[in-house]
């Protein structure tokens, strides 16, 4: 089998991109983003600003989103389309939370099955006049905020950075100093913002206490590579034989790197080089290895979220069986990303048993040809088509494909180039 080859730049951090177009639009003055994510779910948060009143211009080098401060946002003519996109529709709606006119919010058919009162229940204590339909709150959801928010004592019931993320926009607009407290510790992108806006946030281990009334400064940010989109080429590097592809400019916010610790621990050749700490970037190496299986559970699970879907392609061919838990937040990702990984490798040759929290895989098996739906779900695809370089037999068919463009609109295109 011809193995992957050569060096790739991935595309930019998908959760960096949202929160540095929200951020500049709150801020004032202007602030200018490099490397930004061009997938639809970014582009759903550009547009969703834009209808606020924010003026972003996209110049093919840079975008510059010109800020207009907390007050200076605009009740918006049309009902807001958040797309495929949770961090959007979360992180959106504690934006408007503090802005006293009303706004809809609504998804694609996958978005709008996703529960939104882990948001709005908290949104409500704050002061927030939101609703949304059945008892979860899906979406579409209607949102008329207050200039009065309550400041709020909250403990989150679900490890969740979108969560706590909605709730910091929502403190910052409020009258008095909220404390936010995490059930396990989630992606930090927000809180390092906050900072680089000139703006204040205290954190101290799950404890984080932030001030409403304060003012943001323009900047400019420069995004580091997405080690989510990353994650599926130091698989395929992994698994695929014959393989040594060297992927640049990867984020490795310690937050996020716990697809790293679980490689070492399967005992992957992984390199890490050109570490730089402020960028919070680095090169990332990887060979062909033989791996021995590990357990994945408790507090690397939010470090590692969105890798699980390839992490357990991953486990398929690792000789020995990998077990996941406490993963019961991937039942409401785009779609149940435990029951469709399990249903979609198995029906490949893995063997996969679904558990409520997570995934039992026994590797290694070969795997064959067969006909995959992504079902919208961008990680399903991108999972469907490294596995498929590993098939001898057959051929992989992937339906719904272009769900990929949600976070890696040049996915295709960079596997060709490590394909030559
Ligand atoms: O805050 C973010 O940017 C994200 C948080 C995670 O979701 P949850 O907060 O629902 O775990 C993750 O799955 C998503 O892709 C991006
Ligand atoms: C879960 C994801 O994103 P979101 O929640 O923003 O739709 C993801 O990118 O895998």
């Amino acid at each position: 089998m011809q193995g992957l080859q050569g060096d790739l730049k991935v595309p930019g951090d998908k959760s960096i991109s949202h929160r540095s177009i929200m951020f500049g639009a709150l801020a004032e003055g202007e602030t200018r983003v490099h490397d930004i994510l061009r997938g639809e779910d970014v582009l759903s948060t550009m547009a969703a600003f834009r209808e606020l009143g924010v003026t972003i211009t996209d110049n093919g080098s840079e975008v510059i989103v010109e800020g207009v401060g907390f007050k200076g946002l605009t009740a918006p003519q049309k009902a807001l389309d958040m797309g495929n996109s949770g961090t959007s529709i979360r992180l959106i709606s504690g934006v408007l939370a503090g802005q006293p006119f009303s706004t809809e919010l609504f998804g694609d058919d996958s978005l709008s099955k996703r529960p939104m009162d882990r948001v709005t229940i908290p949104l409500r204590e704050m002061g927030v006049t939101v609703s949304g339909q059945t008892d979860r709150d899906l979406p579409p959801l209607h949102i008329t905020g207050s200039d009065q928010l309550r400041p709020i004592n909250y403990t989150l019931p679900v490890a969740s950075a979108q969560v706590k993320s909605a709730l910091i926009f929502a403190a910052l607009q409020a009258n008095g100093e909220s404390i936010i407290t995490e059930k396990d510790i989630t992606r930090n992108h927000t809180e390092d913002m906050i900072k680089q806006f000139g703006g204040d946030i205290q954190v101290d281990g799950k404890e984080i206490r932030v001030k409403g009334g304060q003012h943001f400064k323009g900047t400019t940010i420069t995004v580091p590579g997405d080690i989510s989109s990353a994650a599926f080429f130091l698989v395929a590097g992994l698994i695929v034989p014959n393989s040594d592809i060297t992927l640049k400019n990867v984020g490795i916010n310690e937050t996020r790197t716990g697809i790293i610790e679980v490689i070492q621990a399967m005992g992957g050749n992984l390199v890490m080089s050109d570490v730089d700490k402020v960028a919070k970037s680095a090169t990332l190496t990887v060979k062909t290895s033989e791996l021995h299986p590990t357990e994945i559970s408790g507090s690397l699970i939010p470090r590692l979220i969105d890798e699980l879907p390839i992490i357990a392609l991953l486990a398929t061919q690792t000789s020995g069986t990998t077990i996941i838990r406490d993963a019961e937040e991937l039942k409401v990702k785009e779609t149940d990303r435990i029951q469709v990984v399990a249903d979609m490798l198995n029906d490949m040759g893995a063997d996969i048993t679904p558990t409520d929290d997570g995934m039992i895989i026994k590797g290694k098996t070969p795997l064959h040809g067969a006909t995959i739906n992504t079902l919208g779900d961008h990680r399903i695809g991108m999972t469907a088509a490294i596995a498929s370089l590993l098939v001898a037999e057959g051929e992989v068919i992937l339906e719904r494909a272009e769900a990929i463009d949600t976070s890696y609109p040049t996915f295709f295109k960079d596997l060709e180039k490590l394909s030559q």
